[in-house]
């Protein structure tokens, strides 16, 4: 029998430095959405890629740049620590912007907090910029940094991208897979529809609620048809918020339904029937088993 391996790997960069369109490349089906907008997403699960025996977690690490908040706070720290905490870490560079100042912070974050976990180096857009220019910025980058390996790509031909997924897959620790083979597939699926509801909510709702709710898709059935009927449901903190999430005669939770379905069906490609529940699950914040599932360490929030 051949050894399995399974491993995570925390993708951190500056906003727009690609991590969504390189993960759709290596993850190979679109299941990470790419977005012009900034920290729209929480800690967690971005995409799984299979490669060989090996089983490669893409996690997320948003919050990293604007702490707000006791949950942001402790994202923040989730964040580098979760990025210690996963098995190798991928900075991505933007080729054509180089050692920005917010580049050069996350170095400076990684230094403190990386602490044994490797780091490769990825210089992506290589599209953009000439060969020369590269090479200079690969020695600068690392000067600045003791990198474990540099890799140039650029995530949207896909060049080099190969050979980084390669990298990983043997880089990823021997063990059993994380999750079973089947529900690869559609894991990601169920969350990418709770993120595109999540993200709904956050748009129409005053900003305080939204970090105070979370949205789970509870089941996920495939119709005939070819449409596919998706139940979910929105937690919120307290009973007063359950109201707010509603609005009038349901008028708000109708509205962010009517979005939420038409994003999920355009992404999906066909008809998508979105039942959403709300329900209140009192301190769901203080849960540290939800911490947990979203990859946060519930004590970060107290320090
Ligand atoms: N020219 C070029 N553009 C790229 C490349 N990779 C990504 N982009 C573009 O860069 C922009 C940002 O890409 P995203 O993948 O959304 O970046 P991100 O890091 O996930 O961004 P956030 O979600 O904001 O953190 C998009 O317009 C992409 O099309 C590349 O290799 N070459």
């Amino acid at each position: 029998m051949t050894q399995t391996r399974a491993g995570f790997v925390a993708l951190i960069g500056e906003p727009n430095a690609g991590k969504s369109t390189l993960l759709n490349r290596m993850v190979g089906a679109k299941v990470s959405i790419v977005t012009h907008k900034v920290q729209t997403t929480r800690a967690r699960i971005r995409g799984i890629a299979m490669q060989g025996d090996s089983q490669i977690v893409f996690v997320d690490t948003p919050g990293i740049f604007r702490p707000r908040r006791r949950l942001d706070r402790s994202m923040v720290k989730a964040a580098w620590g979760g990025a210690a905490d996963a098995d190798v870490i991928l900075l991505l560079i933007e080729a054509h912007r180089g050692l920005t100042d917010g580049a050069q912070a996350i170095i400076d974050n990684l230094r403190q907090h990386a602490g044994q976990t490797p780091v490769a180096l990825v210089i992506n857009k290589i599209d953009r910029v000439k060969s020369e220019a590269l090479l200079a910025l690969s020695q600068q980058l690392n000067a600045a940094f003791d990198f474990t390996r540099t890799f140039m790509i650029s995530a949207e031909k896909g060049y080099g991208c190969d050979d980084l997924l390669d990298w990983l897959a043997q880089e990823v620790p021997e063990g059993p897979w994380l999750y079973p083979e089947d529900q690869v597939a559609d894991l990601p699926m169920r969350m990418i529809a709770a993120e595109i509801t999540r993200e709904k909510l956050t748009l129409r709702l005053h900003e305080e609620i939204p970090y105070q709710l979370t949205v789970e898709t509870e089941k996920w059935e495939e119709r005939k048809d070819g449409s596919a009927r998706v139940d979910q449901i929105v937690y919120v903190a307290r009973p007063g918020h359950k109201g707010i999430v509603l609005g009038k005669g349901g008028e708000t939770i109708k509205a962010i339904g009517q979005a939420a379905r038409a994003e999920l069906a355009e992404f999906m490609g066909r008809p998508v029937h979105l039942f959403l529940q709300v329900k209140v699950r009192e301190n769901w914040l203080d849960e540290a088993e939800r911490y947990n599932e979203m990859g946060l360490d519930f004590r970060d929030g107290d320090a």
